[in-house]
């Protein structure tokens, strides 16, 4: 028997607290790697001695050598550029794009089997980029966005009624970026409908504040993006394959025919296990919950051209 091994690809805001996330939730060793000489190092380092404190047992280190992640279960994609006040995550493409092929490749070169949660963005053109360049099948690579865009809708839509983040069901589809779709008809505080609970306009608000999420943080920090909660999101992913529990995740998964779209990652419910995405949950959209979603395939179609245009492909 050996440990789980978990490799977190750039040591920056987002993966640097990934890395850590992932030791305290016992996922297993974690090897965090970037180009930057002596930042993985460093704070692999730091985050190896609160071992003792927090009574982990799993092995941290930081690296610039893709030999030490070999044999990896999982690999967490997160090296990149991030936005500033002012651009879209379509902005980050053209730099991303080149830097996710690099490190898919070099991932791949020792650790043939792993599973790929991706992080970067644009992250739907992203991950289709490591799922093209890494050959693997469909079910071995994840985006990471719904968990984030989940939590952002369920947190806001928790302290407006009043209750419990844990109490609150809620599901946001689709791309990561201003026609994702955080469904209303199916948000529910055990059980009970949102709509009984707020009224219409606040919920509105939610809504495209759900949307704007993320840039609402890019102007609070300005030189930089959230990193607290996608960190903690793409953990979750990558718990859920490590401890095969089944769970219900929204994530940027390949499409073939779900929800009537085809060749494209978007964010749909996946029950995500030991071999990844081992299911999309379909269920009927109404008209208008199809129609926005067509918006999101319209927009990553465009993102994949673009990926496509540069990489020659
Ligand atoms: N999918 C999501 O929901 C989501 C959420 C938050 C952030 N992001 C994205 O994640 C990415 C990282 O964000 P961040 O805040 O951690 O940025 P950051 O600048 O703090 O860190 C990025 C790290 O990547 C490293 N890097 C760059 N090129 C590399 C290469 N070729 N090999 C290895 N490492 C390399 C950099 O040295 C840096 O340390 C951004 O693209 C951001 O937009 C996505
Ligand atoms: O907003 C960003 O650029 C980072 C991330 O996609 C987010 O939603 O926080």
């Amino acid at each position: 028997m050996r440990r789980s091994k978990v490799t977190v690809i750039g040591a920056g805001n987002v993966g640097a607290t990934a890395a850590h996330w992932a030791a305290i939730e016992g996922l297993g060793d974690v090897v965090l790697l970037d180009v930057l000489e002596g930042i993985p190092q460093g704070k692999a380092l730091d985050q190896s001695q609160f071992r003792p404190i927090t009574g982990i047992s799993c092995s941290i280190i930081g690296t610039n050598d893709y030999k030490d992640t070999a044999d990896s279960d999982v690999i967490i994609i997160t090296s990149g550029i991030a936005r500033k006040p002012g651009m879209s995550r379509d902005d980050l493409l053209a730099t991303n794009v080149k830097i996710v092929k690099e490190v898919t490749e070099k991932a791949l070169e020792y650790s043939k089997d792993a599973y790929l949660v991706v992080v970067t963005n644009p992250i739907d053109a992203m991950v289709y980029t490591s799922y093209k360049v890494s050959g693997l099948p469909k079910n071995k690579v994840i985006g990471m966005a719904g968990v984030l865009d989940s939590a952002r809708y369920r947190s806001f839509l928790a302290d407006a009624i009043g209750v419990s983040p844990k109490d609150v069901n809620a599901i946001v589809m689709g791309i990561h970026g201003d026609y994702m779709l955080p469904l209303v008809r199916l948000a529910n505080v055990c059980g009970i409908p949102i709509t009984e609970l707020l009224p219409k306009d606040e919920i509105d608000a939610i809504v495209k504040r759900t949307q704007n999420g993320g840039a609402e943080i890019v102007a609070h920090l300005k030189t930089g993006s959230a990193y607290y909660t996608p960190a903690a999101a793409a953990v979750e992913m990558a718990k859920a394959i490590i401890f095969d529990e089944k769970r219900v995740l929204p994530c940027a998964a390949y499409l073939e025919g779900e929800f009537g779209i085809s060749g494209y990652f978007l964010g749909v419910p996946v029950v995500i296990g030991k071999n990844g995405v081992e299911k999309i949950l379909q269920f009927k959209l109404t008209e208008e919950e199809q129609s926005l979603l067509k918006l999101s395939v319209e927009k990553v179609k465009e993102q994949v051209d673009s990926v496509n245009k540069i990489l020659g492909w």
